[in-house]
């Protein structure tokens, strides 16, 4: 059979809603042999190196494969918990928190759950589990609050790669993104302030979000606009000036023009530029991961002391915060506006007493 059909299915099923929160994904563990397949299955996603595929494949397998692994495991070695990967546990607990704000309003009729684009729990695997629970309509929301091609659009051609091989296809929303959403905004500067009052202010708020090639601004993705956009309303929100805050672009890969200004070089040159007090947030992170916590929390603080800084603070990421998740609950419930929950499919009982079904 070409298509796969629906597990578990019976006529009596009541029709349900799926509400799948997705992130990037992590290894399985802290280790160069887990590194390996996570970062041949992330590496090898032309949404996110766009370089031609023959080429790649050689740089990718002879070159990266051989040295990353062992040096990306003992980064995830220093941020890696009891609960595993950072990533995964603060992405449980954000599908548990938002599986409570919809049981409340919506009791039995919504299923919430969680997936990786890359790694696990899969993204097919989840809309299984989804599919044989009722689910026939379905919300995906990636926690990326600024689209990219590729995060939010490889996020899309995974449900989408997974859409071409199933017989029957749920109805679906897709979220973009929520960088200018005031909720969204409102939450990042009510942390920001929730920081001041216990540490104070310092001379400059540092807006650090995730890089990508430069060249694929020139070709046309709205990222770089939208963390602007973020940080300029973040800003206005906070009252800050113009010379009070900046936004960067953290963790380049390969040899390339990403976008700029870079994280790195901006801590290394802070200092000499008068500023010796910052305080560094990732409004592109829905989750603190490898990249906050060890990228910015210890990396690039030892390139700003270094360099004559004299106090380094980073704001965690929103996580599972009460405030995020009523900001992540208000976007699901918009994106249910019109679709009718806990009705028994009519025409599908129907179509059973027409076919004899038994079950
Ligand atoms: C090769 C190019 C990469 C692009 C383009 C890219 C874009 C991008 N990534 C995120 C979010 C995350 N990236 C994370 C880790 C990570 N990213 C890359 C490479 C690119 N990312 C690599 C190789 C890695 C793995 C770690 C390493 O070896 O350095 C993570 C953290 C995952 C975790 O387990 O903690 C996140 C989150 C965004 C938002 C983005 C484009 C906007
Ligand atoms: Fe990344
Ligand atoms: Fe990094």
């Amino acid at each position: 059979m070409k298509y796969k059909s629906n597990t578990g299915f019976t006529h009596a099923q009541k029709d349900k809603i799926g509400v799948l929160i997705t992130n990037l994904g992590t290894p399985e563990s802290p280790t160069a042999t887990a590194l390996r397949p996570y970062l041949k299955e992330f590496l090898s996603d032309p949404r996110v190196v766009e370089v031609p595929k023959a080429i790649w494949w050689f740089v990718l397998n002879l070159i990266i494969l051989n040295t990353r692994p062992k040096k990306s495991a003992e980064a995830y070695a220093t941020v890696w918990t009891d609960e595993g990967s950072p990533l995964l546990s603060i992405t449980k607990a954000q599908s548990k928190a938002l599986e409570a704000r919809c049981k409340t309003e919506y009791g039995d009729d919504v299923v919430v759950d969680y997936a990786m684009r890359y790694g696990n729990p899969s993204v097919s695997s989840v809309i299984d589990n989804m599919l044989a629970k009722g689910v026939r309509k379905l919300v995906v929301l990636p926690l990326y609050p600024q689209y990219c091609a590729s995060t939010t659009g490889s996020t899309f051609d995974a449900v989408a790669a997974d859409f071409t091989k199933r017989r029957w296809l749920p109805e679906l929303r897709f979220v973009n993104n929520y960088h200018d959403r005031d909720s969204y905004i409102t939450a990042l500067a009510n942390k920001v302030k929730a920081h001041w009052s216990t540490h104070g202010k310092a001379q400059k708020l540092v807006l650090s979000y995730h890089g990508i090639p430069k060249r694929y601004l020139m070709n046309g993705d709205p990222y770089h606009c939208e963390c602007h956009k973020t940080s300029r309303l973040l800003a206005e929100k906070l009252g800050l000036a113009h010379d009070e805050y900046m936004t960067t672009f953290q963790s380049r890969f390969g040899r390339e023009e990403w976008l700029t200004p870079y994280t790195d070089e901006t801590m290394k040159s802070l200092p000499d530029k008068g500023v010796k007090s910052i305080q560094v947030m990732c409004p592109g992170f829905s989750a603190d991961c490898l990249e906050t916590i060890e990228e910015i929390g210890e990396e690039n603080r030892e390139y700003f002391m270094e360099a004559g800084g004299e106090k380094y603070e980073y704001i965690p990421a929103l996580n599972s915060d009460d405030e995020h998740m009523d900001v992540i609950f208000d976007i699901v419930k918009e994106n249910l506006h019109g679709w009718q929950l806990g009705g028994e499919n009519a025409l599908r009982a129907d179509l059973a007493r027409a076919l004899g079904a038994t079950k």
